[in-house]
């Protein structure tokens, strides 16, 4: 392998959890198509609301989830379908650090027994040399030899995360995924943990992938910063280039939420996202973040729309489609079923109460109507249908296409689009919210 070689190469992944209930459902699609490259001995940040996706594509990386399609190849080799002996020898090479260190250790066991484990399980060494292994990687991440026999439940917080690291490094791994590893600790702690980290990357030459929420973390810990948004890849780059000049809107959004100066350098304002993320068993068709996105391209004929006409033009749309598809659907399909009365609010009603709140012009309110005219009277399909046509934008109706905006620096959205590149207008909406 040469230097400039991946080390863990990630292709189409997805990941999806079968969920298994009364109600017949689609799978979660927890994480839903990402590639991207770790290269030997860097550090990936891994960021995005709760919910995104962090934790199962990490856990996939190592083999804790079983993913669904795509290709996983660890130092040139495809680890997706690996089994039996192959897949033990595998997992020597790779770890995993949790959140919580009162819940990921073993309480039953000494702190020697929880790090000697892994030199057991892969068959590290000679058995008799085992126990001073575990001595040394006990100094190594800060609490004492003499530690060895003490249980988890008379350790702090930090002093638990330490042998948790101690643990994932007992065997001697390449690639270490830390699923938020100071999230769960006291603020004077985390600066601890992430010091000794990065003495233990820098000495032993890891590769991280670094799971966290609190950006500023990522930014001080990351050479490059992948942003997740619905089990996708939204944006990946350097770190300084993706704090100091993001190019996806959701990255801008999340950008804008850090206090101070470590937002990025082009905002000082805050965007506030409408709503929460739509739910991962029923992602939007084109780009997972159109539903919510502030500089979403409208669709032709409605470019002067006010954004709060916009904004109840999709609201009434997330009505339509959550009573057309999806859960709310199918729950309505059963009380039907089952003979129990269901609807609340009528279509035209809902279209008439958003509409004269935004205060839109005549064009949209007839629209809207007759759409809501067909969903009320039976044709649910069809006024779906007919609100795509109406007012669906190329957001809506297709992935977006992997834009390369210097080298390393990757991003996914229709607005990088020579056509739709009208980001000064939609700049300056943003920050009018
Ligand atoms: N074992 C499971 N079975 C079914 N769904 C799951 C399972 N684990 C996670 N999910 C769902 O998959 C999606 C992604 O979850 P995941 O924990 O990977 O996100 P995350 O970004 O790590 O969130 P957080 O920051 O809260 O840990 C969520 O909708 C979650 O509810």
């Amino acid at each position: 392998m040469s230097a400039d070689d991946p080390l863990v190469s990630v292709d189409g992944l997805r990941t999806y959890y079968e969920e298994s209930g009364f109600l017949p459902s689609e799978p979660v699609k927890a994480v839903d198509g990402v590639s991207f490259d770790v290269r030997p001995g860097e550090t990936l940040g891994l960021v995005g609301e709760s919910g995104c996706g962090k934790t199962t594509l990490g856990r996939t990386l190592v083999r804790l989830e079983r993913s669904t399609a795509g290709r996983v190849e660890f130092d040139g080799a495809d680890v997706t379908a690996l089994e039996g002996d192959a897949l033990r020898e595998w997992r020597e090479r790779v770890a995993i650090v949790f959140q919580n260190p009162h819940s990921s250790l073993n309480e039953r066991l000494t702190v020697g027994e929880i790090v000697r484990e892994p030199l057991d399980v892969h068959d590290w060494g000679e058995p008799g040399e085992r126990p001073d292994r575990v001595r040394s990687l006990l100094d190594r991440v800060g609490l004492q030899r003499e530690h060895y026999y003490r249980y988890p439940h008379q350790f702090s917080g930090g002093q638990r995360q330490r042998v948790a690291i101690a643990r994932a490094l007992a065997a001697e791994p390449e690639f270490v995924v830390l699923d938020e590893p100071v999230s769960a600790l006291d603020v004077s702690v985390q600066a601890k943990i992430l010091n000794l980290l990065a003495d233990l990357q820098e000495e032993i030459g890891l590769t991280y992938l670094f799971i966290a929420h609190d950006l500023s973390v990522v930014r001080h810990i990351s050479d490059r910063v992948a942003v997740m948004y619905l089990g996708n890849v939204a944006e990946i780059g350097p770190t300084e280039r993706v704090f100091g000049s993001p190019e996806h809107p959701y990255t801008h959004a999340l950008l804008s939420a850090i206090p101070g100066d470590a937002g990025p350098d082009e905002f000082t304002d805050r965007i506030t996202l409408r709503g929460t993320p739509p739910s991962p068993v029923d992602p939007p068709a084109g780009c997972p973040f159109t539903d919510r996105c502030p500089m979403k391209i409208r669709p032709e004929g409605w470019e002067d729309l006010d954004p709060a006409v916009w904004g109840a033009i999709a609201e009434f749309g997330t009505v339509i489609e959550a009573r057309e598809s999806g859960v709310e659907a199918r729950i309505r399909e059963l009380k039907n079923r089952l003979g129990l009365a269901t609807e609340r609010e009528t279509a035209s009603a809902v279209a008439d109460r958003l509409f004269a709140e935004a205060d839109a012009p005549t064009a949209v309110r007839s629209t809207s109507e007759r759409i809501a005219e067909r969903f009320d009277a039976g044709d649910r399909e069809g006024a779906r249908g007919a609100f795509d046509d109406a007012f669906a934008s190329v957001c809506d109706r297709s992935v977006p296409p992997t834009t390369t905006h210097a080298t390393d620096h990757r991003s996914h959205c229709h607005r990088h689009d020579d056509a739709y590149e009208d980001t000064d207008r939609f700049r300056r909406e943003v920050l009018e919210r």
